[in-house]
């Protein structure tokens, strides 16, 4: 194993604590595949699901040899992330268009996103290499994620989180688990950008998606969804799109599971972006080369508040090698799926159900049909941005939707049922 530049191919050994090359690439871990036979790390993987209170039990560290082959068993930071479920229903399907369709309900992690499936790795690594402070720049899902991994690592978290547009239960959720909160004028983007500067300096060790071991851990959200699928994946995997993290560490799991022979085909993959802050799909759309970062993003899915995604080339060869596609949402659009998603009775965040909403214009659009497969990624718990589901409850209780009455008193409670 080793880290390698994507921009130049420049090598490190996989210790080397940096995030980008000189020339200024993000860095990507490499192992050879070419030993592992698909076959008999199928029998393995399933063998596992039996597991109890082992790292072998949980839906990341089933597929070590896939994730972190290097790492001592002993140094794993562990709460049993992934396990997710993968569900049909019927109103999302009848919602979206598609006929065969599911949803991976990534809110069913520990700290309620996404993010646990790559932090139980970027915190193993970083402590495995000495580290005791841990850092990073959120819109408050990497910030919950980290203070819980490093406070179960009795490490220390220092999180960087705008002071406007992050939903309180992510900061409350972070500040919770021990975290040290530095709230400040300016964006995820701007996070970022202090971080690449200063950790060194600092010695913090940066756990955010420019950190290759987190790419690392959220390939396993695509190993379960072929697991649970018998290997078959369907013909579109559909995902919202804001650092671009989970698009990159979704292809790299699928270039995996080609090269290991674990699946043989590969689906097409969508990424979903809102429209205020939709500077990837803007680039795909106009068939530029660079991204043009948008300097203020804004969507009511405040996950997605991302102007400049660090990972932008790196999805962008994902949609390469998987004949991918763009589009974006409004927050209407997304605010009216997400509705659905809670309605049906799996939930999920606003950002998540970008996804859903995505992929019924994908369908209006006439880019999917309605008889292809697909799975969409639900990336968040709905408890997460409580300030978005107090607008939109508020909003249905002025159409009736909503049933109120004020005392027990049983002939108002006849009108209401
Ligand atoms: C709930 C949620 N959904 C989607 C995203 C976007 O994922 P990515 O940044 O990996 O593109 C994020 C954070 O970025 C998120 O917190
Ligand atoms: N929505 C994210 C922002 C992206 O963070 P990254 O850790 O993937 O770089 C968040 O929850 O902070």
């Amino acid at each position: 194993m080793k880290l390698s530049c994507t921009e130049c191919g420049q090598e490190r050994s996989l210790t080397d604590p940096v995030w980008r090359c000189e020339c200024g690439g993000l860095l990507q871990v490499e192992q050879s595949l070419g030993a592992l036979d698909g076959e008999k790390l199928r029998h393995v993987f399933d063998e596992r699901l039996a597991e109890r209170n082992t790292p072998y039990a949980s839906g990341v560290w089933r597929y070590k040899e896939l994730i972190h082959p290097e790492l001592p068993m002993e140094g794993i930071v562990t709460k049993y992330e992934g396990n997710t479920g993968l569900y049909g229903s019927e109103p999302v399907r009848r919602f979206t268009g598609v006929r065969n369709l599911r949803l991976k309900a990534q809110s069913e992690n520990p700290s309620g996103s996404f993010k646990d499936n790559g932090m139980t790795v970027a915190v193993s690594q970083g402590a495995w290499l000495g580290y005791e402070r841990f850092a990073c720049s959120s819109t408050g899902n990497t910030s919950s994620s980290l203070a819980m991994y490093a406070a179960l690592s009795g490490k220390a978290s220092y999180v960087f989180v705008p002071e406007e547009g992050v939903a309180d239960g992510k900061v409350l959720q972070t500040a919770a688990y021990g975290a040290r909160m530095i709230r400040f004028q300016g964006t995820y983007d701007d996070g970022i950008r202090f971080l690449e500067r200063h950790a060194a300096e600092l010695e913090l060790y940066v756990c955010n998606s420019i950190n290759p071991f987190r790419i690392e851990g959220q390939k396993s959200i695509v190993y379960e969804i072929a697991q649970a699928l018998n290997w078959t994946l369907p013909e579109w995997i559909v995902l919202p799109g804001g650092a671009l993290s989970n698009g990159s560490a979704l292809g790299k799991g699928l270039r995996d599971m080609v090269a290991t022979g674990l699946i043989s085909r590969m689906p097409r993959v969508a990424i979903v972006q809102a429209e205020g802050a939709s500077p990837f799909h803007r680039m795909i759309e106009h068939g530029l080369k660079e991204l043009v970062p948008e300097p203020r993003p804004h969507t009511l899915a405040s996950a997605l508040n991302i102007g400049n995604p660090p990972s932008w080339k790196k999805a962008a060869d994902v949609l390469q090698a998987t004949r991918g596609v763009t589009v974006s949402v409004t927050d209407e659009e997304i605010m009216e799926a997400k509705a659905v998603i809670d309605r049906a009775g799996i939930g999920c965040e606003p950002a998540s159900a970008a996804s859903a909403a995505g992929l019924r214009k994908l369908v209006a659009q006439g880019i999917v049909d309605k008889d292809e497969t697909a799975v969409c990624i639900l990336t968040g718990h709905m408890l997460k941005d409580a300030d978005a589901l107090q607008r939109y409850m508020a909003r249905a209780a002025d159409d009736g939707g909503m049933p109120v009455s004020s005392a027990l008193e049983l002939g108002q409670l006849k009108e209401c049922l």
